[in-house]
């Protein structure tokens, strides 16, 4: 079978199905690329048509949340969970609550997920979900209405054997708290239809940490594999949220020199680094800052950069860690031409397209989100076996399952990327995924 006609045909009946959905035509071909020649050379794959099936999610759920603000007015929102692959295990994923979520968006997110938890070697299946609603700005009571609200549609979508929600932007143990809560008013449940939780009510130690965390233990082998270390590496990081903050400490704690910080319109940069009880203060007061970024300029010093990101500065390593197509061709080209030798990828999809062409030109060692930052899901559902079992293991236990996770997923990545000397861990990742999955479809039958 010619792999690029595959390909070709793939395109354009991809473009067809899904029009306008710029982040999911995005996402799917990216997968693409690696996948085909793996579909093509496998007879059962082809006769079971895994490929376009596993571009297709199961279910799209689209409901509306109507709710009261604080001015006694009702609101509208809309809300979503995307249920994509259920084939591995329960459906998994965050649900995400800001503007720019549309249907696109949480496909391409759910999609990733599919993707990413099989590599994670725990019986998860892929989904994503969440609203428009932002809750930035609003009341704490706004905000509980509108989680109220929200589960009262999600609930009957989601339950620990079908579907186990998380957080993601925007949606926090807060959050989750709130959600967690009218779930179980209304099932009288207590349990694992929610991971994120607070550790007082059944949530798992390391799970706040572990997306961030899980990526310098992911770094921390790449540089191995590489034979290098991280001892005064330079490191860019996006984002000022979860995942780079808990990324930019365990950075510093394992000898890293973290160089910036952001948020979508500004960026501080501390040419010395910033140091551990900088970053533990901001993770420490991030919840009650209305900007985190701000307040730790203002409280640690550093110099700020207005409308600018990270990625002009010189540095060894850059670690996008906000959100997704944060990092385009001219980003890429910036980082390149400044000697820039490792990019892993905190957030999801953060790379455009573009920009992974020129970094795969250049040949530096690439790690794409569905590898790097599985650290989160990994521990979610370590959360959720704690939870059937009604047993809670230590911060070590779960610290060194995370280390351990990581580092099999580098494994895989390694074992199927590698050709002539080179790890190609896009290709890696991509292949070893759809591997599982796909070997899960062709079992159990159409
Ligand atoms: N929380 C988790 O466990 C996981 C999160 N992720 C991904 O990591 C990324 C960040 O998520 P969280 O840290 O959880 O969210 P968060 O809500 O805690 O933080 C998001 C941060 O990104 C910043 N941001 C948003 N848009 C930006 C832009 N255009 N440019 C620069 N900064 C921007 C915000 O100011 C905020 O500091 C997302 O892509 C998410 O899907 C991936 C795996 C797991
Ligand atoms: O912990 C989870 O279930 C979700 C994590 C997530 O949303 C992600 O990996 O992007």
């Amino acid at each position: 079978m010619d792999e690029e006609s595959t390909l070709n045909e793939f395109k354009t009946w991809i473009d067809e199905r899904h029009p306008s959905q710029p982040e999911y035509l995005q996402a799917t071909k990216e997968i693409a690329k690696d996948v085909i020649p793996i579909f093509c050379n496998n007879e059962s794959y082809r006769r079971l048509n895994v490929f376009k099936r596993l571009c297709e999610p199961e279910r799209i759920i689209h409901f509306s949340v109507h709710w009261l603000n604080d001015a006694n007015e009702v609101e509208i929102h809309n809300g979503w969970r995307i249920q994509h692959s259920g084939l591995i295990g329960p459906y998994k994923g965050g649900l995400r609550f800001h503007p720019s979520v549309n249907e696109s968006v949480l496909k391409f997110l759910a999609f990733e997920q599919s993707f990413k938890n099989a590599l994670t070697g725990i019986p998860i299946g892929g989904a994503k979900g969440g609203s428009d609603f932002n809750p930035k700005g609003r009341s704490e009571t706004e905000v509980m209405r509108f989680c109220q609200a929200f589960m009262g549609e999600l609930q009957r979508h989601i339950g620990p054997h079908t579907d186990v929600p998380a957080g993601d932007i925007n949606v926090g143990s807060r959050e989750i708290g709130f959600l967690y809560g009218e779930y179980r008013k209304i099932h009288n449940r207590f349990g694992g239809s929610l991971t994120g939780k607070d550790i007082s009510f059944g949530g798992s130690h390391v799970r706040t940490e572990a997306t961030g965390f899980g990526l310098i233990y992911m770094l921390r082998a790449v540089l191995k594999q590489h034979k290098d270390e991280i001892k005064n590496k330079r490191i860019g990081i996006s984002g000022a949220g979860n995942v780079a903050l808990h990324a930019a400490l365990k950075s510093v704690q394992v000898g890293g020199q973290v160089i910036s910080l952001s948020n979508s319109r500004d960026c501080l940069i501390k040419e010395e680094g910033f140091s551990e009880s900088a970053i533990s203060w901001a993770i420490k007061n991030k919840a009650e800052s209305d900007n985190i970024l701000i307040d730790l300029c203002e409280h640690h010093g550093g110099d700020w950069h207005k409308d600018a990101t990270p990625w002009q500065q010189p540095m060894d390593i850059a670690l996008p860690c906000a959100t997704q197509n944060e990092l385009d061709k001219d980003a890429a080209a910036a980082l390149l031409s400044n000697g820039c030798k490792y990019i892993l990828e905190g957030a999801n999809m953060p790379c455009t397209n573009e920009a992974l062409d020129l970094i795969e030109e250049k040949g530096i060692p690439f790690v794409p989100g569905k590898a790097s930052n599985a650290g989160g899901v990994a521990i979610s559902g370590l959360e959720m076996s704690q939870n059937a079992t009604f047993k809670r293991a230590t911060y070590k236990k779960i610290d060194d399952a995370l280390q351990d996770i990581m580092l099999n997923i580098h494994q895989q990545c390694v074992e199927a990327g590698t050709a002539d000397g080179r790890v190609n861990y896009a290709k890696g990742a991509n292949i070893a995924a759809f591997r599982r999955l796909a070997d899960a479809m062709v079992a159990q039958g159409v």
